[in-house]
């Protein structure tokens, strides 16, 4: 009913458009008459008319163009509401904010199911929640290109891995990656330990409150990144992880406002609006950090040098060593969940890094651009250390923060993530170690569950080069077309979860993992083109979660169906995740 009146309003614009050139024409054929039988020149008229007709020939002629071409009639075989002329379906989204972006999407979801089509203008969105469609597009090694909208970004991150293509992407990966080995990772265990008891300490001040624990998140995970993968430690740190990620939040927002109005998505109109002093303003502190962080450790890198002290380079500590059976050691329930994924990551992990020596990931890249084993420059360290810092940080702080909420809703399923620590801990204090990690599968089952309900990152997005097949309908996508995967969707499929909208760890035990599409639960992305950073964040949201549920027992305030969700870059919650939290007794949950 609705698309009938919207295809009959459709149809009236359309008489009235053209209704109006041929009253702009009869006009001006009256003005030429007016002219010619009095001889005056109505040259304001004419000023106005001539261009006026120009305008709305030329409009119309456009749009009458721009639907014969086959771009637009392959777009239109798609699903989707019935697109306005110019404006396609912006309409849809204009004066509403972020909430209630994410409830139309949500509706739309509901809608138009596997594919949904929409127009931003004469651009082309597609958006995908079919597993066999979405492997399609990420298993691809072709379709690696970004879409626009990471455009964006440019500023902050430049080409760092997020957004860079081709030839620079693939060398600056095959860098990166290496960084992220379970090898090193183990040796950051100890920095996970001590910032997460950190937070225990500064989360005592809230005992008894209602407080948004995202805020707790968002520090101690930059904390630990500049400590980890930059290799700053905590005593030359100041305030400065504080005000790095307060301006990362507000970054996002700005980010994410560019998306959906569309007058901002212009660069010159951008560039008028408050938004963009306010964008300057903020990658000042970002920059300024970053910049900080990279000339510190160059000085000391020269330093050491200097001195003799040299690190092995990457060539050393990626030496491939055949396998020596050490691997399944290593080898958590989501290695196994996300083996299907045939990314880069295990492959690396299964090649020995040689040395287990604590490297960061800012080391290693300074180290391969002095000694020349990569062509990798300052500046396009510095983009990757922005696209680090980013990635690895409002990612972690949404992922921990669900959780924490969602244990605080469902107090059943947090007494047994408790039980399965009390029984590696006991009563005791000590910090974990990595084996201890490996035996954490109740609370490793707890964050795959809260990533399927709750992906911090709720959407991915390409641009397809070539037109592309899909296995629904076998639809055709056009060269050109911006393909939207809906993570958020994928991970509410009937046909994959009994009962999608239910928070329930199960959905991740060997059984129910087993046999179901690998491409129907995608948090860190999956393909060529998956997150680097997936192990290094399981580890540490492991570690940090351990030690806060140690400590203390989480009590959300509002029930799970009031969390009210955002469309941002990171999905959050708008109400804020608020929760209260009470110390433990140490003893096990029924005793207690
Ligand atoms: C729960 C935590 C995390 C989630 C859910 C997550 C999710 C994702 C997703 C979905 C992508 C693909 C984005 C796209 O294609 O648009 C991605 C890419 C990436 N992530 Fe993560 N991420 C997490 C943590 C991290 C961490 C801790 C790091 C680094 C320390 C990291 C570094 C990266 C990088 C560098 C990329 C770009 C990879 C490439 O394009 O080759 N991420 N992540």
């Amino acid at each position: 009913m609705m698309l009938k009146i919207i295809t009959i309003k459709i149809k009236n614009m359309q008489n009235s458009l053209s209704l109006g050139y041929w009253r702009t024409v009869e006009s001006w054929t009256f003005l030429k008459m007016l002219e010619e039988t009095s001889g005056t020149r109505y040259s304001t008229a004419r000023l106005i008319f001539y261009p006026l007709v120009a305008l709305v020939t030329f409009l119309w002629i456009y749009h009458r163009w721009q639907k014969q071409t086959k771009f637009v009639k392959m777009g239109n075989k798609l699903p989707g509401p019935d697109p306005l002329p110019f404006l396609g379906n912006v309409h849809l989204a204009l004066g509403k904010n972020p909430s209630d972006i994410m409830k139309l999407a949500l509706e739309m979801a509901q809608l138009y199911l596997s594919v949904a089509r929409i127009w931003v203008g004469y651009k082309l969105l597609v958006f995908l929640a079919e597993p066999d469609d979405v492997e399609v597009i990420l298993n691809s090694h072709v379709h690696i290109d970004k879409s626009d909208e990471y455009r964006f970004f440019k500023p902050w991150l430049g080409d760092g891995l997020l957004i860079s293509t081709g030839q620079k992407w693939r060398s600056h990966r095959k860098i990166i990656a290496p960084t992220f080995h379970i090898n090193i990772l183990k040796s950051f265990v100890g920095v996970f330990n001590k910032n997460s008891k950190d937070v225990v300490e500064k989360l005592r001040a809230e005992v008894g409150n209602v407080f948004d624990v995202h805020e707790y998140m968002g520090r101690v995970t930059v904390d630990i990144l500049l400590e980890t993968a930059m290799g700053i430690t905590k005593e030359t740190q100041d305030n400065a992880g504080f005000d790095y990620a307060t301006a990362v939040m507000k970054m996002c927002d700005i980010l994410h406002q560019r998306h959906y109005k569309f007058w901002l998505r212009l660069d010159s109109m951008f560039k008028l609006s408050s938004l963009y002093k306010q964008q300057v303003k903020l990658l000042g502190i970002i920059h300024g950090l970053t910049n900080k962080v990279i000339r510190e450790k160059k000085k000391i890198y020269l330093e050491n040098k200097a001195r003799g002290i040299i690190p092995p380079t990457l060539e050393e500590l990626t030496r491939t060593r055949n396998y020596d059976g050490d691997i399944n050691d290593t080898k958590s329930l989501a290695d196994t969940v996300f083996q299907g994924y045939k990314d880069d990551l295990d492959f690396i992990d299964e090649n020995d890094v040689g040395e287990k020596k604590r490297l960061a990931f800012l080391d290693l890249m300074l180290e391969s651009a002095q000694n020349k084993t990569s062509n990798i420059t300052d500046r396009e360290i510095k983009e990757q250390v922005d696209t680090i810092m980013f990635e690895g940080h409002d990612t972690t702080a949404a992922g921990s923060s669900f959780v924490l909420s969602l244990l605080g809703v469902h107090q059943d399923i947090q007494d047994k993530v408790y039980d399965e620590l009390y029984e590696i801990f006991g009563d005791s204090d000590r910090p974990v170690t990595f084996a201890d990690t490996l035996n954490m599968k109740y609370l490793e089952r707890v964050i795959l569950e809260s990533l399927r309900l709750y992906p911090p990152v709720p959407i991915i997005a390409r641009k397809l080069k070539h037109n592309v097949k899909i296995v629904t309908n076998n639809y055709v996508l056009p060269a050109g077309t911006t393909v939207v995967i809906g993570t958020f969707k994928v991970h509410r499929n009937s046909l994959y979860y009994k009962d999608p909208e239910k928070f329930n760890p199960d959905n991740f035990l060997p059984e129910n993992t087993q046999n179901r599409h690998y491409y129907s639960f995608i948090p860190f992305s999956a393909g060529p083109r998956s997150c680097v950073g997936r192990k290094y964040a399981m580890l540490k949201l492991k570690i940090l979660l351990a030690t806060i549920l140690r400590n203390y027992k989480t009590i959300s305030v509002v029930p799970e169906n009031e969390f009210i969700l955002q469309a941002d870059i990171i999905l959050k919650r708008s109400d804020g995740f608020r929760i209260k939290i009470e110390p433990r007794k140490r003893v096990p949950s029924t005793a207690a």
